[in-house]
C-alpha cells in the first residue's frame, strides 16, 4: 500500500506531469486575468493598499482561474484533440487522464472560492462564482452554437477586474470599476475575431462557431470589431474622467487604443490571414499596455 501510495506520489511529482498540469492552467491567459484583478484591486484601494490582503486576493484568484481554465480543458478535450492548435494540450495529447483533470480542475475550483470568500471577502468570491458559471456553464458550450459567444465571452474574461474592486473594497458600486470592465469587454471582441480569423480552418474542423455565418469576406468580422476598436478610446478616456488616473495614463491608454486600431483598419482593408495576425498580436500587447499606463501614472504621478 505504501509502495503503491509512493510510485503514485513521485509519479505525480515528476516535473513533465507537473508541467503538464501547468499547462492545463492555461497560464498565459490565466496570468492576464490575475493583472487585470490586480488592477481592479488597486484603483479600487484609493490611496491605501492593504498589501496581505492584495497576496490573498491574488492567490485565490489564480487559483480559482486556473481550475476554471484547467475545467474548460477537460470539457473541450476530444474537440482540442481536432485542432492544430491546441492538439498538443494535456488531456488530448494524454499527459494527464479525463478524470485526473476533473479531480485537479474541481479541487483548485473549490480551494480558490473557499479562500477567497473565507480570507477575502464574500463578494471577491461570488464574483469570482460568477465568472466561472459563465464561462463554464454558458460560453463553453455556446461555442459549437453561435458567434454570439463572444459577447458571453467576454463577460466572464472582463470580470477580474470587478472581483478584483470587490476585493478591495468588500462592494461594486463604483463608475471606474464598470471602465475596467468596458475595457477589457470591448477588448475581447477584436482579440477573439483575429484569433478566429488566423485559426479558421482549425476551428471550423472542430466544429467551433467562432466566425459569423456567411461572411466569406469577413464584412461581418469587421462590423463586430471596429466599433469596439473605436469605443475603446472614450472608454479609456473614462479612468481619467472619473479621477482615477491622470494625463500619462491618458496619453499611454490612447496612444495604445490609436495602434490597436490602427491593426483593425488594415484588417478592414485586406480581411485577409496576415493582417488578421497582426490584429492578434497588437491585442496581445494591448491590454498589458494599458495595465502599464495606469501603474506607472500612479507611481509617478
Ligand atoms: C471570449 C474570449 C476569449 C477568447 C475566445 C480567447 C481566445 C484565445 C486564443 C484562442 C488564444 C491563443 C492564440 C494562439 O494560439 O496564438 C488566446 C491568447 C491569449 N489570450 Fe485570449 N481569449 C479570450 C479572452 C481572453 C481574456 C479575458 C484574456 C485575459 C484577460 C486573454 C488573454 C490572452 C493572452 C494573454 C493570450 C496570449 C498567450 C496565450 O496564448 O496564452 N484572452 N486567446
Ligand atoms: C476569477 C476567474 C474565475 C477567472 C476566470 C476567467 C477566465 C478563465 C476567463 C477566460 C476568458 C476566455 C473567454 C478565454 C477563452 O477561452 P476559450 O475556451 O475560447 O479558449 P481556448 O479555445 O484556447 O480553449
Amino acid at each position: 500500500m505504501k509502495l503503491s501510495t509512493d510510485l503514485t506520489l513521485s509519479k505525480f511529482l515528476n516535473t513533465e506531469t507537473l508541467a503538464a498540469y501547468y499547462e492545463l492552467t492555461k497560464p498565459g491567459i490565466t496570468l492576464t486575468v490575475l493583472a487585470s484583478m490586480l488592477i481592479g484591486f488597486i484603483l479600487g484601494s484609493g490611496n491605501g493598499i492593504d498589501y496581505m490582503l492584495m497576496l490573498h486576493a491574488a492567490l485565490g484568484t489564480w487559483l480559482i482561474a486556473s481550475g476554471t481554465a484547467a475545467h474548460n480543458q477537460f470539457m473541450e478535450w476530444r474537440y482540442d484533440g481536432k485542432m492544430k492548435r491546441t492538439q498538443k494540450r494535456p488531456v488530448p495529447a494524454s499527459k494527464i487522464s479525463p478524470r485526473q483533470s476533473v479531480f485537479f480542475s474541481l479541487g483548485l475550483i473549490i480551494g480558490g472560492l473557499i479562500y477567497l470568500i473565507l480570507v477575502v471577502n464574500y463578494v471577491a468570491g461570488l464574483v469570482s462564482l460568477l465568472t466561472t458559471l459563465i464561462y463554464l456553464g454558458i460560453y463553453t458550450p455556446m461555442k459549437r452554437i453561435s458567434v454570439a459567444n463572444v459577447f458571453i465571452g467576454a463577460i466572464p474574461g472582463a470580470l477580474p477586474p470587478v472581483g478584483g474592486w470587490a476585493a478591495a473594497t468588500g462592494h461594486l458600486g463604483s463608475t471606474a470599476m464598470w471602465v475596467l470592465f468596458a475595457i477589457v469587454f470591448l477588448w475581447q471582441v477584436p482579440h477573439v475575431m483575429a484569433i478566429a480569423w488566423v485559426c479558421k480552418d482549425d476551428y471550423s474542423t472542430a466544429g467551433f462557431k467562432m466566425l459569423p455565418k456567411d461572411d466569406p469576406k469577413g464584412y461581418k468580422a469587421v462590423a463586430l470589431i471596429l466599433p469596439c476598436l473605436f469605443l475603446l478610446l472614450p472608454v479609456c478616456y473614462g479612468l481619467y474622467w472619473v479621477d482615477m488616473n491622470s494625463w500619462l495614463y491618458l496619453a499611454g491608454s490612447l496612444l495604445s487604443s490609436l495602434v490597436f486600431l490602427y491593426y483593425g483598419i488594415i484588417f478592414t482593408r485586406d480581411r485577409d490571414k496576415p493582417s488578421a495576425k497582426k490584429l492578434m498580436f497588437a491585442s496581445f500587447g494591448y491590454l498589458p499596455a494599458v495595465w502599464a499606463f495606469v501603474i506607472i501614472d500612479l507611481l509617478l504621478l
